[in-house]
């Protein structure tokens, strides 16, 4: 990047100070600045950028780019444009050598799916030889490295880096979760998605979008930076679909499994094997379960389909695809007398109500449902007894234990989720998370069917500020192996 055309990026309204000898790399943190950088002041939630020009300045920002007049002494570039927020994406995908402009990108928005929807699409595309990258909640599969994810959707300058990094290792399609927050604040400004997909909408987030038509309309933004030649795949079945259509230029393609839409569906088998669905006309059988998952797996399949890759071959990806970790993840069964174990991060009452909802719909009526789950420290106290409330009502039996138990007392945070049980003495109590494993999983019957709820793709525990290893599905695994050499031992 040189000088001239960081100026006509920004289409500035005031320029000032000296031109740099050399431009470095973008940043809107002031405390990773170095020497030569260009800082980007960015009016936040928390915090204000533009108090901290003087710190960019002094770790050597060459360049600073402002939305409000600052003071500085300092001999050093200003250049004062509109919107400081709006020209972050678009700057940082420029320094980055525009990456978006150089793969498919496929955009997932909504409440719930994003992750499964996400991870299902770039598992087909692995079997369908091209090159798939994914960012998403529970982490970034760039090049066949595996990174950690902070946030679902990360800050523009981060997401244009994967994306550059993304492109250099020879991705040709990036698939990305958008969440409502990005959206909001801008943070997939400057990247001109191919496909962009809805899974649904409820309520949620509220408390940073205030009412659910913000929220929609946040959501909505997606929909709208679309160009005509791109496609928008939407869930025709949730109410706010409509919101997403309504400015969207791109081309739209709705399915839906109650209505006569673009693309009709139909679920034909729902129980713990997976699913069978018919979608237009072809059959799509997963491992994946719950009418939930039938969304999912559809909207997976329309996005692979945009791209003009075969329906059968999509479909037969589709059967060996295993969905998100930690997202309704079966376990698997080595032997007929091992119990299901299903591994899911819900860790809210809607989540876990959900979840066990599904489960309790596709149970048969020998099958029992066991829940083991807890609640995290640090975090909403008024959804403890909201979750009792909900494990009772739908399983049989119900392990309670600890969750990410940080700064609190985990027995405390038990106590206070005890006080939402009816018959609390039903409850088996259990404040070692392992150990609550291990039983559930040890004592359990062959028609139970465990679900480890909570943590999903977490491999830590959080206790007072440090993060120990821990992985719900490693001990549930090695519970299960327990069971069979167990078994094998008293000869049964
Ligand atoms: C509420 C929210 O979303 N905040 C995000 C937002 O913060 P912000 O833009 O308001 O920034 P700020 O912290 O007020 O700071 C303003 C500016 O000052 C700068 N600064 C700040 C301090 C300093 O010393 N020097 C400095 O230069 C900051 O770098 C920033 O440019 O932008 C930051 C940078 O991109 C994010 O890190 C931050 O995410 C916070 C940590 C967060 O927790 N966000 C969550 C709620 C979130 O975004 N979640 C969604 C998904 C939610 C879901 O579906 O469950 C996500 O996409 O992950
Ligand atoms: N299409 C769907 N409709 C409703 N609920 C869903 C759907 N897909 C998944 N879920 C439920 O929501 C939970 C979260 O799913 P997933 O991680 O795929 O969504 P997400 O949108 O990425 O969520 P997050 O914002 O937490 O990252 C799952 O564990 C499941 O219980
Ligand atoms: N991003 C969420 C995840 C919570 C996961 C759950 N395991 C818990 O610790 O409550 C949070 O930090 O609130
Ligand atoms: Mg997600």
């Amino acid at each position: 990047m040189n000088f001239n055309e960081l100026i006509s990026l920004c289409n500035p309204t005031n320029v000032s100070g000296p031109e740099p000898n050399d431009i470095g790399v973008l940043q809107h943190d002031s405390r990773k600045v170095s020497p030569d950088d260009v800082f980007i002041a960015i009016r936040g939630i928390q915090a204000d950028g533009h108090e901290y020009v003087k710190e960019a300045v002094a770790r050597g920002a060459s360049v600073v780019i402002i939305q409000e007049p600052v003071s500085t002494e300092e001999e050093v570039c200003i250049i004062q444009v509109a919107d400081t927020r709006g020209l972050l994406g678009p700057l940082a995908q420029a320094f980055a050598g525009n990456p978006a402009q150089k793969m498919k990108i496929i955009g997932i928005t909504g409440t719930n799916g994003k992750t499964t929807v996400a991870t299902l699409t770039y598992q087909i595309l692995q079997q369908l030889n091209v090159t798939p990258a994914l960012l998403g909640t529970t982490g970034k599969w760039v090049g066949g490295q595996t990174m950690d994810s902070n946030l679902t959707t990360s800050d523009p300058v981060e997401l244009a880096k994967d994306m550059q990094q993304a492109k250099e290792a020879g991705a040709t399609h990036l698939i990305m979760e958008v969440s409502s927050h990005a959206l909001d604040q801008q943070r997939v400004n400057g990247i001109d998605f191919d496909i962009a997909a809805f899974t649904n909408l409820s309520h949620d987030h509220l408390d940073y979008h205030q009412d659910l038509n913000n929220y929609a309309q946040a959501k909505a933004k997606l929909f709208i930076s679309l160009n005509p030649q791109a496609k928008a795949i939407i869930n025709g079945d949730d109410e706010y679909a409509i919101h997403m259509i309504e400015e969207c230029q791109a081309e739209i393609i709705r399915f839906s499994f109650n209505k006569a839409l673009e693309v009709e569906c139909q679920v034909l088998s729902n129980n713990t094997e997976g699913l069978v669905i018919r979608i237009g006309k072809i059959l799509i059988e997963s491992s994946l379960m719950g009418t939930f998952n039938a969304y999912n797996i559809t909207e997976a399949f329309l996005i692979c389909r945009s791209f003009g890759f075969k329906k059968e071959a999509i479909a037969e990806a589709l059967g060996k695809a295993n969905g998100a970790p930690g997202r309704l993840e079966r376990l698997p069964r080595k032997e007929k007398t091992q119990p299901l174990v299903l591994v899911d991060y819900a860790h809210t009452p809607d989540a876990l109500e959900n979840v066990l909802r599904t489960l309790s719909d596709i149970k048969t009526e020998q099958e029992t449902l066991h829940v083991v789950f807890g609640c995290g420290g640090n975090r909403d106290h008024s959804k403890r007894p909201k979750m009792a409330a909900i494990a009772e009502k739908y399983a049989n039996k119900v392990i309670l234990t600890s969750d990410n138990p940080r700064d609190e007392d985990p027995d405390a945070i038990i106590e206070e989720v005890l006080s939402g049980f009816k018959n609390p003495e039903n409850i088996e109590r259990i404040t070692d998370r392992r150990k609550a494993i291990v039983k559930a999983v040890t004592n359990a019957d062959k028609d139970a069917i465990i679900l480890i709820a909570g943590k999903g793709h977490e491999t830590y525990q959080e206790v007072k500020g440090e993060r120990h290893h821990f992985d719900d599905k490693e001990i549930a695994l090695d519970a299960l192996d327990n069971r069979k050499s167990n078994a094998k031992n008293t000869g049964g």
